[in-house]
């Protein structure tokens, strides 16, 4: 019998291999409605001042408290921010996003025998389907793979390029201890106890996303991905260059700029229950670029898969009401949420109304 990993190898195009075949054109199913279209629909291309904010402020008593208000602001504003003076060093992050690139330049059956549209495999090459809405493509490629423990994962990470496994892991592992600090003050920041979770959070699932946007020569009829929340309580994401979008409280969408050094930070969807409606998970989007590739790295913190996610009891009160029913986010294995296309997203089935 064929597998999975089979089928979906012999009948897999890269939008890579397509990007490199189409100079002027891109194939129709690429092509998005209008009103889904990047320049269309209320683009924001304003400098906008998004927050950025210096986590060296973490480990001054002095200043902490100023650091907490800061992430109280972005979260309430936004759901986003980005950081700086996080303490990963440059050439962590750089070394990621080189063996990414290197990654996806491998010629295409050394990347196809990871390709898969199993949810449940823990190492996974793909193209942007989005989510029963199966005639709209995305314009990128991606590897996505289990990264906690990283112990019992790294063995099936590509082996070629040499070195991704090291670079990949170091980066990943960086990014779980980032995680933990951020999340003490992000919870400090909704007055809970900074260790809030804590065991939970240490037994939760980190999954990597690695984007790779080819060139594309219709930028303004294509996405990169569309817009969606991230299911889990936090992602940490590198880039090489700008083409993020996140979309404001007033569905205004606004361009990140890319500030050289920075890591962004999103909130998701169990973030935004277990904060009882307090904070709300960011819709985001990526837009393309007709000269340039373009590499990211994601790196997606949740609770364990199965675990029931439900607001925290203090947060609860006469003024604030449960907002949210208690649920596991099991079927978020593929980590992207969609709830800001459609009514149907499961955040808006736990939300009380
Ligand atoms: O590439 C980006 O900037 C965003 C990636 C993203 O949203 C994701 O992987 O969920
Ligand atoms: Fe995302």
């Amino acid at each position: 019998m064929e597998t999975n990993r089979e089928i979906s190898n012999s009948s897999f195009t890269s939008v890579m291999a397509f990007s490199h075949k189409c100079q002027q054109n891109i194939p129709e199913r690429y092509v998005l409605p209008p009103l889904e279209r990047p320049n269309t629909s209320h683009a924001d291309n304003l400098p906008t001042n998004l927050p950025v904010i210096d986590l060296s402020k973490m480990n001054h008593p002095a200043h902490r408290s100023q650091l907490i208000n800061e992430v109280r602001a972005a979260c309430n504003q936004l759901g986003f921010f980005q950081v700086i003076n996080h303490g990963i060093p440059a050439a962590v992050m750089k070394n990621a996003l080189d063996s990414a690139e290197e990654f996806f330049n491998l010629p295409s059956d050394e990347k196809t025998c990871y390709a898969s549209t199993d949810v449940h495999e823990p190492i996974r090459y793909g193209t942007s389907v989005n989510h029963g809405m199966d005639k709209v493509f995305y314009w990128r490629d991606f590897i996505k793979h289990y990264a906690n423990p990283i112990s019992d994962w790294i063995h099936l990470w590509p082996s070629n390029p040499p070195t991704y496994k090291e670079k990949m892991g170091s980066y990943a592992k960086a990014m779980k201890v980032l995680q933990k600090q951020l999340m003490e003050v992000l919870f400090e920041s909704l007055g809970l106890n900074a260790n809030y979770l804590h065991d939970d959070i240490e037994e939760g699932s980190q999954v990597m996303t690695v984007n790779c946007y080819p060139s594309c020569p219709k930028p303004d009829l294509a996405l990169g991905l569309p817009p969606h929340t991230d299911f889990g309580m936090i992602t940490i994401l590198n880039q090489t260059q700008q083409g993020l979008e996140i979309m404001d409280h007033h569905k205004k969408w606004h361009s990140v700029p890319f500030i050289q050094g920075a890591l962004i930070v999103q909130l998701g969807d169990q973030f935004e229950v277990i904060s009882n409606g307090r904070y709300k998970s960011v819709p985001h989007r990526t837009i393309l670029n007709a000269q340039t590739k373009r590499f990211s790295i994601a790196s997606l913190h949740s609770m364990h898969i199965q675990k029931k996610v439900g607001p925290a009891p203090e947060l609860v009160d006469e003024q604030h009401p449960v907002a949210y029913r208690e649920g596991s986010f099991a079927r978020f294995l593929d980590h992207i949420s969609v709830k800001s296309l459609s009514e149907e997203s499961y955040i808006t089935t736990l939300k009380i109304t």
